[in-house]
């Protein structure tokens, strides 16, 4: 299980004021959560509110100025053996799948930085081939592909190599950060049937960052608002419709004068 509990993070402002020393800005307040195993939490937030900020205290990346990420009961922050427990068991795919998949790699190497992992953690030789060739099959690219260059594929494709090398040491979370939201609409959806196969095939834990209510509504089973750097509500997906969170609502009345103009027509 994956928790954070009373985080609050502040950043360093621009507008520092010599005399009376540093003034922060505060950016998320008192963040406390919950996600069990198996899992897929949507958090959805509209630009500014925190997500990625939180997205990187999850990930190791972000020590927080108070309170704890704790993941299979161990703190995050509070050792190496934390930051290590963490390494091993989360994965993140970012929304830039150009920048995160270095141009110079074949596709082999990139998806070999996955088996890189695993290999330390279980101190094992893997038949990197034979690997790679089940990683491609497995997000649905032909073999071929290994030898390749990213700006030979598609975006769609690059994303789906990205996701290949976060299932490659065996994650049990994954953290994906406006993994879809670059990609269009029929892609995203593809995506999307991709993330959920791996989920019940791998039993993983999703966090699932986006400012996109329907993807949440397609591929999460819970979902938790982020307003100005505080959770408004955390509730199931199925229960979206009684939010009380005013983003949540704007996104929700959006949606439904969509549908009645298309009624119209
Ligand atoms: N390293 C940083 N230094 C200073 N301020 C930062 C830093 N990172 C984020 N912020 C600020 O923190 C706030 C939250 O940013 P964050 O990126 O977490 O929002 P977000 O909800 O992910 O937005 P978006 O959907 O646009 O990516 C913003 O006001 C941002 O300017």
């Amino acid at each position: 299980m994956l928790e954070m509990r009373d985080v609050c993070v502040s950043f360093k402002s621009e507008r520092q004021e010599k005399i009376f020393g540093h003034t922060r800005q505060q950016v998320l307040f008192d963040i406390s959560f919950q996600v069990k195993k198996g899992i897929c939490l949507g958090v959805l937030g509209e630009s500014g509110s925190g997500k990625s900020t939180m997205g990187r205290v999850l990930c190791g990346l972000l020590k927080p100025d108070r309170g704890e990420t704790i993941l299979d009961g161990v703190s995050v922050y509070g050792s190496r053996t934390g930051r290590k427990n963490l390494q091993n068991k989360l994965s993140v795919v970012f929304q830039d799948y150009t920048t995160s998949a270095n141009p110079r790699f074949r596709i082999r190497d990139i998806i070999g930085e996955g088996l890189t992992v695993r290999e330390r953690r279980e101190e094992v030789r893997l038949n990197r081939e034979a690997e790679t060739a089940q990683l491609l099959k497995l997000v649905g690219l032909p073999t071929e592909f290994e030898g390749r260059f990213p700006h030979e594929l598609s975006g769609g494709q690059l994303q789906r190599v990205c996701i290949a090398r976060a299932v490659a040491c065996r994650p049990e979370v994954i953290l994906f950060d406006e993994a879809i939201s670059s990609l269009d609409a029929h892609t995203q959806v593809q995506v999307m049937d991709l993330l959920r196969e791996l989920k019940e095939k791998m039993g993983l834990t999703y966090i699932f960052i986006t400012h996109d209510l329907t993807s949440v509504t397609y591929l999460c089973d819970e979902v938790l608002f982020l307003y100005k750097g505080r959770i408004t509500e955390h509730l199931p997906t199925g229960q979206i419709g009684r939010t009380k969170d005013p983003y949540a609502r704007s996104l929700l009345e959006s949606i439904i004068v969509f549908d009645t103009k298309e009624q119209e027509i």
